[in-house]
């Protein structure tokens, strides 16, 4: 193995005990920060992320209450409880766990979020922040991928990053990021032409497709840092990112782990999304 491991645990752990820090500021000033997460229907996977995100919380400091709703939940009754907690002044940062159930029209139920209290950065007052370069909240899974390249002290300015991938809460986002880091930006997706001619050109890559082997060893120039955000299961139903891992470490400057890469830091930067809301509500 040639490539360097960015071991994005030890990363989400100096992450928390920075969040652990900033909470007992705020506590010190009466402050008790809080993140309301909310669970619709029974998605057996979905029941476990929003646990973890609860005991992350809770870990830090932050005080978090998980709202659990029937699947058969009218959408009517799902935005009166997100306007109740925009309303309420001892909640700091709301999260409705995606999916939801298909009844619900996602787009509506994430608008009706108040920008302030957007932790998970999905409204278009969040996404329009970004792009023009306000304070917003960034969503958790490319502000973590950054946050990894800074781990390493890497240099965006002028190099050049390959986005693949162009969705709303990772490819988007990410590429708005890299721009504002000064990276030279393409954004690749399934329609791109000869995708490993323009990887092979990259500085930097993130694989953020949600498809095994997107990128292999013979698409990556050496030394390049790759950032896989993609959570797939393979053969054996083993976690498995976007990369070929196996081959790709042989050629790679720097690789992300699947698991024990973006997705704590994807974790943790809910966290600081949540500090932060606070922080700012606090004045
Ligand atoms: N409103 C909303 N916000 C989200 O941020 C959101 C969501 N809905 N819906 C589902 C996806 C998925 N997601 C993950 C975050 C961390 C890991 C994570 O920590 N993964 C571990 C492995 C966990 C395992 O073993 O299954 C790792 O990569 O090491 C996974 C998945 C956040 N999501």
């Amino acid at each position: 193995m040639t490539a360097k491991l960015i071991d994005g645990n030890a990363l989400a752990a100096q992450v928390r005990a920075e969040v652990s820090g900033r909470t007992a500021a705020l506590k010190a000033k009466g402050v008790q920060p809080h993140l309301a997460i909310i669970l619709v229907g029974d998605d057996p996977a979905s029941q476990v992320y929003t646990k973890h995100k609860a005991a992350d919380s809770e870990q830090t400091g932050l005080k978090a209450t998980l709202e659990r709703f029937p699947a058969s939940m009218p959408e009517a009754d799902l935005l009166a409880r997100i306007r109740a907690l925009n309303e309420d002044p001892s909640v700091h940062g709301i999260l409705v766990q995606l999916p939801i159930p298909r009844h619900m029209d996602t787009h509506k139920v994430i608008e009706a979020i108040a920008p302030a209290k957007d932790v998970d950065g999905f409204h278009v007052a969040s996404a329009g922040a970004l792009m023009v370069g306000q304070p917003g909240f960034w969503p958790c899974t490319p502000f973590g991928c950054l946050k990894m390249l800074d781990s390493i002290g890497y240099e965006l300015k002028g190099k050049h990053a390959v986005v693949i991938g162009r969705s709303n809460i990772v490819g988007k986002p990410m590429a708005m990021m890299l721009l504002g880091r000064d990276a030279t930006v393409t954004i690749c997706h399934s329609r791109t032409k000869d995708l490993g001619a323009i990887t092979r050109q990259a500085d930097v890559i993130v694989a953020a497709v949600g498809k095994r082997n997107v990128l292999t060893a013979d698409m990556v120039k050496p030394g390049a840092v790759v950032i896989d955000v993609g959570m797939n299961r393979n053969d054996e139903g083993k976690l498995c990112g976007d990369v070929d891992f196996a081959g790709v470490k042989e050629v790679a400057g720097w690789i992300t782990p699947v698991p024990g890469g973006v997705g704590p830091m994807t974790r943790a930067m809910l966290l600081v999304n949540t500090i932060t809301a606070a922080e700012r509500a606090a004045g």
